[in-house]
């Protein structure tokens, strides 16, 4: 279920992603194919003086993992440069529950709401030749400059050899609040234990179209598959609200706990369903001021309305 309302915006960039890249009823209007699967989150105990957050003190915490692939058409073959999604949501010990959502690119293509609707403009197939036009990508980089450093990570995305294999980013700044109450911006990211592996193009065209759920679950029967929380530490005058922005590389950086995935979720359809949200937050996280973070959750209500009605 989803908390916000669709603004008329949100409903604006789905309409836009749509007339893009196709409706496939019923599914999300993007990351429309995905798997989820259990797991459980062990903090490290670093981020305990940082934030109060309940999933980052000392306690193991049982959570639920959705692995995506980006297209909005479900069937397109998984070997391919494209989007991979990592969502997790924790199972708090009080019954609620705080969503953590990130994709294998570090920053994103455009810095507000605005220009997300901008460029899916520029993307928008020329009738003459079925394709968009190169000329209006490079006038939307030329007038958003940072957003090309995103488009140059979606352009170059590797073909990973297995979900488990992937980095993911969640990409927006956010708050952690600390005991004491003072805020501090952070960044997370996933690293898997085994490193990057991804396919060469030639590799990948010779895997099943499904490839990725397929070797996860032969992966899953060997052991869990693990990913390190790292969150890097913002300083003063670090953006918070322009997700196109890295921080400085030299950040400190923290090691918030362990991801072990360890089997597919018995009810499918019940986790599929779900809106993994990235403003589902809890005490002792807080959004950062970046508008396209506050944004998604509209568009996400927008898309969870279409396709629980099988639109
Ligand atoms: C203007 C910006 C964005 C728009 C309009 C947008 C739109 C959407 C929509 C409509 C969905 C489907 C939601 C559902 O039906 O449950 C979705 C899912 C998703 N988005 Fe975004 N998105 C945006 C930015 C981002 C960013 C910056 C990230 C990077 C962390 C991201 C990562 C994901 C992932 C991983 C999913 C799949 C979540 C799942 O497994 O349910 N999106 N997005």
């Amino acid at each position: 279920m989803s908390e916000r309302t669709p603004t008329p915006l949100a409903i604006t960039a789905v309409d836009a992603i749509e007339r893009v890249s196709g409706t496939y009823p019923g599914h999300r209007r993007v990351h429309a194919r995905g798997l989820c699967f259990d797991a459980t989150f062990t903090p490290s105990g670093e981020a305990a003086s940082l934030t109060t957050a309940a999933h980052l003190q000392s306690a193991r915490t049982p959570v639920v993992v959705r692995f995506s692939n980006s297209n909005t058409n479900p069937t397109v073959p998984d070997g391919i440069r494209a989007g991979r999604g990592l969502a997790v949501r924790f199972l708090l010990p009080d019954d609620t529950s705080t969503d953590l959502v990130s994709v294998n690119i570090p920053v994103f293509f455009a810095a507000t709401p605005e220009q997300f609707l901008e460029l899916l403009d520029a993307l928008e197939k020329d009738p003459g030749t079925g394709a968009p036009d190169p000329k209006k990508v490079q006038a939307y980089t030329a007038a958003h400059p940072s957003a090309a450093a995103g488009l140059q990570e979606a352009a170059r995305m590797p073909i990973p050899v297995s979900y488990g294999t992937a980095r993911y980013w969640a990409i927006h700044a956010f708050v952690w609040v600390d005991p004491h109450g003072r805020r501090r911006p952070v960044r997370y990211r996933w690293e898997p234990d085994t490193g990057l592996q991804e396919l060469s193009e030639e590799e990948a065209a010779g895997k099943n179209p499904e490839y990725l759920a397929e070797e996860l679950l032969r992966r899953l029967v060997d052991g869990p598959v693990g990913f390190t929380l790292r969150v890097q530490l913002g300083q003063d005058g670090d953006p918070t609200d322009d997700p196109t922005k890295p921080w400085p590389a030299d950040r400190p950086e923290i090691v918030a706990g362990r991801l072990q995935i360890t089997a597919p979720v018995a009810d499918q359809d019940h986790w599929a369903a779900q809106v993994y949200d990235p403003t589902r937050i809890t005490p002792g996280i807080e959004l950062s001021d970046d508008p396209v973070l506050s944004f998604r959750s509209h568009a996400y209500s927008v898309s969870y309305e279409r396709r629980a009605d099988g639109k």
